[in-house]
C-alpha cells in the first residue's frame, strides 16, 4: 500500500467463510489440471502404452513426495489434534501394519504397466522437471505459514472427479490396464474427500486475516502449478515435439 493507492476496506475485509471457500474453489475451476491436454489424452486413450508408463513413473516421484510433505507438515505444529489428523495421510501413503498403503498400489499400477519396480522407486528415469516440481512442494509446505501449508491440499477437493474420470477413461480404452491396477484411485475416492473436508475446516477456522485467505488462496494456486507443471514437462518429452533428456526413460 502507498499513500496514492490506499487500499479500499472491500480489499482488507475478512472474507465470510462462504465467499473465502468460493474463492478457493474458483481456482480449481480455472486451472486444475483436469483441463490439460495430456490428461485429455491419457483419459481418452490416445496415448501408447510408453506413454501411459512415462506418466506412471514420473507420478510415483510426486506419490513419494507426498507422505514427504506431509512428515514435514507434522513437524512444525504443536497443535496436538492436528497431528494427530495429519498422520493419517503417510499411513494412507505409505501403510500401516497390515494395510500396505497407496504407493504399494502405485507400484501395482506401475507392475501392471510392466515397469521395473527398482526402478521405478529410484526415481532415476524420471523427468528432470518432475524431480525439482514435486520437491518445490515439500519445500512449499516446509517453509510457508502452517495455515497457507495445509491450504496447498485443497487441490484435493477437485481431485475424485478426475479419478472418477481416469477410473472409466483408463479401463474403457487401454487393453493393458486391467481393475487391479486401477486400485489406487479407487481409493482415493474415499481418502480425497475426507482429507480435503478436514483442511478446508481447518483453513476456515485459522486464517485469521484477509492477507492469510488470500495467502490459502495463492496456495492452492501454486499447487495447481506444481500439477500442471508436470504434465507440460511430459507432454514436451513424450508427446511433442517428444525431447526426451539425457537419462531419462526412453519406452521401447
Ligand atoms: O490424480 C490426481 O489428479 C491427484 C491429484 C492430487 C492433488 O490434487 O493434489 C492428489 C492425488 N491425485 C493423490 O492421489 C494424492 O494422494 C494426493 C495427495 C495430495 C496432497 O496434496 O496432499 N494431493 C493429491
Amino acid at each position: 500500500m502507498n499513500e496514492m493507492s490506499p487500499l479500499r476496506p472491500s480489499e482488507t475485509e475478512l472474507w465470510s467463510p462462504e465467499k473465502f471457500e468460493a474463492e478457493i474453489r474458483a481456482v480449481g475451476v480455472e486451472r486444475y489440471h483436469d483441463k490439460h491436454a495430456f490428461h485429455k489424452l491419457l483419459h481418452g486413450g490416445k496415448l501408447n502404452k510408453g506413454q501411459v508408463q512415462a506418466w506412471a513413473l514420473n507420478r510415483y516421484c510426486y506419490q513419494e513426495a507426498v507422505p514427504r510433505k506431509d512428515a514435514a507438515l507434522i513437524s512444525r505444529t504443536h497443535d496436538r489434534a492436528l497431528r494427530r489428523e495429519w498422520v493419517r495421510r503417510i499411513h494412507d501413503h505409505d501403510g500401516f501394519g497390515d494395510e500396505p498403503g497407496g504407493l504399494e498400489r502405485w507400484l501395482i499400477l506401475t507392475d501392471g504397466l510392466g515397469l521395473d519396480r527398482d526402478y521405478v522407486v529410484s526415481r532415476q528415469g524420471a523427468l528432470p522437471a518432475t524431480r525439482h516440481i514435486v520437491e518445490s512442494y515439500v519445500y512449499f509446505v516446509r517453509e510457508q505459514p502452517l495455515v497457507v501449508a495445509v491450504a496447498s491440499s485443497l487441490t484435493e477437493l477437485f481431485a475424485p472427479s478426475i479419478h472418477r474420470e481416469r477410473i472409466a477413461g483408463m479401463l474403457e480404452n487401454y487393453d493393458f490396464i486391467g481393475d487391479d491396477v486401477m486400485a489406487y484411485f479407487k481409493r482415493r475416492l474415499t481418502q480425497a474427500p475426507r482429507d480435503a473436508d478436514f483442511a478446508l475446516g481447518y483453513v476456515k477456522e485459522n486464517a485469521a486475516t484477509r492477507a492469510e485467505q488470500e495467502a490459502c488462496v495463492g496456495a492452492v494456486r501454486f499447487k495447481c502449478d506444481v500439477l500442471w507443471a508436470q504434465l507440460d514437462a511430459l507432454h514436451h518429452a513424450y508427446v511433442v515435439p517428444g525431447l526426451i533428456p539425457p537419462g531419462a526413460f526412453v519406452p521401447t
